[in-house]
């Protein structure tokens, strides 16, 4: 058996690029940007007013004017204007362009106006209230960089830049597959010997989150069945990500079939609880990676947010980000095992403090729901203690501190 360590770095050796393809821009959303943006014009496309007001030349203050004829009323969205006079004025909205000939906004707040002149409050400092063209931006400059994933504060310099298409990372094409004679499907009754399938749900849903759509399959433990089903979905899928039938029962055919399949074996069960008997390999023709999860709830969940969501971030060229959370409590290990505890997370003085959730074992599903992540405790001769940091695997994107 390998450590943990060593089967997440070779689960890491596998990363796979999946190519790119053009997405509409709200569809982008949450993927991964596979090309630069450049500013197709300068930001602000020209020098805009900051503030509702008038637009003066500043030459008029010098020259000791404080009433300004006012010569038009400029709306966002008028083209260009020319002050006819330097002593005059034009009112000007926020986000319409500064007129030729003017230099300085003065917010209404700070003027008086009658009888179709603008009187000063106080002297304005000259260039006040613009925003000057291709100050935050010059025409050409990259705007956003690749490979960095698209959430709304993207969406809108796309938007602004004009792309109603977007070149994104592909995903890989995945199926999930449950194994088990004992599972039933969420809407039926279950006998009192069997039980409903749920981790097909919960794997169904944390793919959703990467905006991966997976096929789904369930097979009943019939190894001749489980064998064609298999062979096929390896033959149409990038990633197969399998729950149920991979440790040592009568009725745990995955791995036998993937041999038979002629699928490369990677590893076969690691130093870890929960999610020992996990088994990783890949169909070498068609580069199809298999990472198939211990059935135990949490085993599955587990190795999902251990291994599948790194190799995900990292095949998008994602940056992978370590967590590390203080024990609040002392733990005591025992064993050669890496350990992967339940935990809530608490915000406490501007660092993350972890509690240990309350846990039955690996087939304990709902305490996952009361968890925000796992902890990880390598082996070692003494307890855990106090104030002791430790690496953390969030399972849930936001954490309510
Ligand atoms: N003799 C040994 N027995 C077991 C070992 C071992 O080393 N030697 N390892 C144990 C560990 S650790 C785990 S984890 C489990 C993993 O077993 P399998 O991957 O073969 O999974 P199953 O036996 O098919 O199912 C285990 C458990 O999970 C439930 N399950 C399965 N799929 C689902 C699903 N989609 N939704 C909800 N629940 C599911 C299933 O009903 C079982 O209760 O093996 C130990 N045994
Ligand atoms: O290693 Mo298994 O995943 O504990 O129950």
């Amino acid at each position: 058996m390998i450590t943990f360590q060593e089967a997440y770095l070779k689960v890491m050796a596998h990363k796979q690029d999946y190519g790119t393809e053009e997405v509409e821009l709200l569809k982008s959303m949450d993927r991964v940007l596979a090309e630069d943006i450049k500013a197709d014009r300068d930001f602000p496309p020209f020098d805009r007013a900051t503030k509702d007001g008038i637009a003066i030349n500043y030459a008029a203050i010098k020259n000791g004017i404080k009433e300004f004829r006012i010569e038009a009323v400029l709306a966002a969205g008028s083209p260009k204007y020319k002050l006819k006079s330097e002593n005059n004025c034009v009112e000007i909205m926020t986000g319409a362009v500064v007129p030729e000939n003017a230099d300085t906004i003065v917010m209404y707040e700070q003027i008086t106006i009658k009888n179709g002149y603008a009187i000063l409050d106080k002297d304005p400092n000259q260039g006040q209230e613009i925003h000057l063209q291709g100050s935050d931006e010059l025409q050409g400059a990259i705007v956003l960089n690749k490979h960095k994933l698209i959430t709304a504060s993207e969406i809108g310099v796309l938007a602004a830049v004009g792309k109603a298409k977007v070149l994104v990372k592909k995903l890989p094409k995945s199926t999930i597959i449950s194994t088990g004679n004992e599972l039933v499907d969420v809407q039926e009754t279950p006998l009192p010997h069997q039980i409903r399938k749920s981790n097909i749900y919960s794997l169904y849903a944390a793919l959703a989150e990467e905006k991966i759509v997976p096929s789904q399959l369930h097979l009943n433990d019939e190894k001749e069945e489980i064998k064609k089903e298999i062979k096929k979905a390896l033959n149409e899928n990038d990633v197969l990500l399998l729950s149920g039938g991979v440790s040592k029962g009568k009725f745990d055919y995955i791995p036998d079939v993937l041999a038979e399949l002629g699928v490369e074996k990677i590893f076969h069960r690691v130093l870890q609880r929960p999610g020992k008997p996990f088994w990783f390999g890949i169909q070498k023709e068609t580069r199809t990676l298999i990472f198939s999860f211990p059935g135990n709830p949490a085993s599955t969940f587990a190795n999902y947010h251990l291994y599948f969501k790194d190799w995900l971030k990292g095949s998008l060229s994602l940056s992978i980000p370590k967590i590390n959370v203080i024990l609040d409590e002392s733990i005591p290990v025992t064993g050669n095992l890496t350990l992967f505890l339940r935990v809530k997370i608490r915000m406490e003085n501007g660092q993350l403090l972890a509690d240990l959730v309350k846990e039955n074992g690996s087939g304990d599903l709902t305490s996952l729901a009361q968890s925000d992540g796992f902890i990880r405790l390598d082996p070692k001769e003494v307890p855990y203690s106090v104030g002791e940091l430790v690496p953390f695997s969030p399972t849930r994107r936001t954490i309510s501190l």
